[in-house]
């Protein structure tokens, strides 16, 4: 299968011969910086190597459409609960400059304590299972062939079947994995000693697999009462999930400290996570900094959430981020919908581009707050360590409650999340290994007599049964699926009306869920304005209407409110009435027919408008205006009356008129493109000029609704108006 930029990934043709699929490679993949970039008209000192085929910013258009992508690996977070739908989302995602697909398990997988097989639906996440993770790791293969880069498969590593994952992970070819047994103690109440021991052995698969890991310290911001008040016990955290990896033999380029900014504005945030943020990089400088966004202080509005993870992709700029997980701006009230998983990705791209070498500007000052907090909450962390130490350990400090405390250590308010050490799910069921225990597998942590069969296996213990799954994937018992009504067969039975067909339906979360959002501002106080917009909702026939956001502009004058709601219809492609792509003649066309018989133009931004910009880049030569062709042009400046503009073109025997109309507010846009096309017609020189009106909010149909010959819109170009202009001016021979 080869995708190419313009068809759909096809998922029948991708789930067929998974049985028969073999990952490419193991192992994580860091961005290539490229050092002095050369992208357009710049010079870039902190990026990587750019994309072959990707989607640029919206504002690329106006340097040359670049795309330069940031050296941190960007995460996006996959969590429809739809493993065929992710896919989707995972391509968009990758076109916009995710490298790092992370994919949320179903809820609850971590209490499984076994693999699941086929393709069973999830709730906010996928069951992580053999088939989905083949599909989804084949499907990137693709992907990563045409956008030119290698992307990280992630999911995570945690829970009671913690070791069977990871074998299973390895096998498939998983890149980048959760594995954090804090994790499974603190969040998820799994048993602390089992916990431990299936993370020895987790992390010793995943060193074979050469996964890279991202540790759970994350959760404890989102766990804590306030968040800036476990920034000494997140050192601590770190530190005992890194330590005990090295110990089992993981590399620190591949130990990654999940760290999140722990506050958000209205805090001062700057102030409270950049000493946190500097203290975390200066005690673990030789282990991979994940930097995620907060997810703690995040509501429904997505506008804030992304000023939020601004900041945070700040604080990751002004230290570092070696992989920059995004959170999407809709977590604050939905599962992430895909059209935010890409807010999310543009949203880092944007920030860490346009702070491109911020670091040769500024300096972290040394002394001062910066530096006195930063120590202070390095001496917390300390004094914490060495009081789980006096307290008998790790396990007794969990008994006693240690950790995810309110207080800000060494305040304690004695709430911390208290575990028994052999309490928990999973407690009890570990067993020392016989004298005689041998397992003939490749990675495997601790006491293995292998030498009872032959010395020389200590050293490739799978040589006694002729390789394990690890080198002879062919070993692997691949199931398809379990369940004959939850799989994705069936699902994609339900979809087929809206696969490969003509027919469309708008989509949120599924394809084919129907769900469109709309926005609308209510003259009322909150609760009269969010029951007023329901209820316009529904006169719009949209079904199972919620809202999704309200926020009081003033609490008498109105309030905005966001809503979701369902279209039950299907619109056919076939239906559609789409105008032609306006056509464009080449460079040299227009030339020709502009030398063998000139063409003059006078323009003017008119009404009471200064916007003079966007004309001038349609004019002037120098952004490749249509002066470049040789068009005689007499620009007439802004806030031009429309009669003026009609006198200079009857007085310079003008072909033609442009009129720039920017601003739109009561359709005076429209309204002056009807007036220029009346006044014309009073004078009785309509049928001798072109008249063309441009601006970003000009819709070409209305345009000519109001008599001229066209309009132009967001992203019109010189070569386009010249074009019109040469084929109107021959239309128009023809017609006389
Ligand atoms: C160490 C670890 N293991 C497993 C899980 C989740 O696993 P179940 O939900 O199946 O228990 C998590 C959760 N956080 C990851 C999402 C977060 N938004 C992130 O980007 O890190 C975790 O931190």
């Amino acid at each position: 299968m080869e995708l190419k930029p313009n068809d759909k990934l096809n998922i029948r043709e991708l789930l067929k011969d998974l049985d028969k699929y073999r990952p490419k490679r193991r192992g994580w993949t860091w961005r290539e910086k490229e050092k002095d970039l050369k992208m357009g008209h710049f010079t870039y000192q902190d990026c990587a190597k750019p994309l072959e085929q990707s989607v640029p910013l919206p504002s690329a258009k106006y340097f040359g459409d670049i795309d330069p992508q940031p050296d941190s690996v960007i995460t996006t977070e996959i969590a429809s609960g739809r493993f065929e739908d992710d896919i989707r989302r995972m391509r968009m995602a990758a076109w916009h400059g995710a490298d790092h697909l992370m994919v949320i398990r179903t809820a609850g997988q971590s209490h499984f304590d076994g693999l699941i097989e086929g393709t069973p639906q999830g709730i906010g996440g996928i069951p992580i299972t053999r088939k989905q993770v083949r599909a989804q790791r084949k499907a990137l293969d693709l992907i990563e062939e045409e956008v030119g880069r290698p992307l990280n498969y992630h999911s995570y590593i945690s829970g009671v079947a913690g070791p069977e994952i990871s074998v299973m992970f390895a096998e498939e070819g998983v890149n980048g994995a959760h594995q954090d047994p804090q994790y499974n103690v603190l969040y998820r109440n799994i048993n602390m000693v089992r916990s431990y021991v299936d993370a020895a052995e987790a992390k010793k698969i995943m060193v074979w697999a050469d996964i890279a890991q991202i540790d759970g310290a994350h959760n404890a911001n989102a766990t804590a009462r306030e968040a800036w008040k476990v920034m000494p016990e997140l050192l601590v955290q770190h530190a005992i999930n890194s330590i005990f990896s090295v110990k089992v033999g993981m590399k620190k380029e591949n130990i990654c400290l999940s760290t999140v900014p722990p506050t958000a504005p209205p805090a001062p945030c700057m102030k409270l996570d950049l000493p946190y943020a500097v203290a975390l990089r200066d005690l673990f400088r030789d282990y991979k900094m994940r930097a995620q966004m907060n997810t703690k202080y995040i509501e429904s509005s997505t506008r804030e959430a992304t000023v939020t993870h601004v900041l945070n992709l700040m604080i990751s700029r002004l230290t570092r981020a070696d992989i920059q997980s995004t959170i999407t701006p809709d977590e604050g009230r939905n599962v992430p919908w895909h059209i935010y998983n890409m807010e999310a990705v543009d949203t880092a791209k944007q920030a860490f581009v346009g702070m491109d070498d911020l670091m040769s500007m500024v300096q972290l000052k040394e002394d001062g707050y910066l530096h006195e907090r930063s120590r202070e909450i390095k001496e917390r962390a300390v004094l914490f360590m060495e009081e789980v130490l006096e307290t008998g350990g790790y396990f007794q400090a969990v008994e006693e409650g240690f950790f995810v405390d309110s207080g800000y250590y060494p305040e304690r308010n004695g709430d911390g999340i208290s575990r028994k050490i052999d309490g928990g799910i999973g407690a009890g069921n570990i067993f020392e290994r016989d004298k005689d225990y041998l397992a003939p597998v490749t990675a495997h942590y601790g006491y293995n007599n292998l030498e009872q069969y032959d010395p020389a296996a200590k050293e490739n213990p799978s040589t006694l049964i002729g390789g394990c799954t690890l080198e002879d994937p062919d070993k692997i018992i691949y199931i398809d699926e379990l369940d004959e009504t939850d799989n994705v067969h069936v699902r994609l039975e339900e979809q087929k009306d809206l696969m490969d067909t003509s027919k469309l339906k708008p989509e949120m979360e599924w394809r084919g869920d129907g769900i469109v959002m709309l926005n609308m501002f209510i003259p009322a106080s909150r609760r009269v304005a969010e029951y007023a917009a329901i209820e316009f909702a529904k006169k719009m026939n949209l079904k199972e209407v919620e809202v999704i956001h309200k926020e009081v502009m003033q609490t008498a004058e109105g309030t905005r409110v966001e809503l979701k709601g369902r279209v039950d219809f299907t619109v056919d492609i076939n239906d559609l009435v789409i105008p032609p792509e306006p056509e464009i003649m080449s460079d040299d066309q227009i030339r020709e027919s502009i030398e063998a018989q000139p063409l003059k133009i006078v323009a003017g931004t008119v009404g009471e408008d200064e916007h003079s910009v966007g004309l001038r880049e349609i004019i002037d030569i120098k952004h490749g205006g249509i002066e470049k062709y040789g068009i005689e042009c007499e620009y007439l400046g802004t806030s031009v009356s429309i009669e003026k503009l009609v006198d200079a073109a009857i007085e310079l025997n003008a072909n033609a008129i442009l009129a720039s109309t920017i601003i739109s507010h009561d359709e005076i846009h429209y309204k002056n493109m009807k007036k220029l096309h009346e006044i014309c017609v009073e004078k009785g020189v309509r049928d001798r000029l072109i008249l063309v009106a441009g601006g970003t909010q000009v819709t070409p149909e209305l345009a000519v609704k109001q008599g001229i010959d066209a309009g132009f819109g967001r992203g019109t170009k010189g070569v386009h108006v010249a074009t019109f202009l040469v084929n109107r001016r021959e239309e128009m021979a023809h017609e006389n």
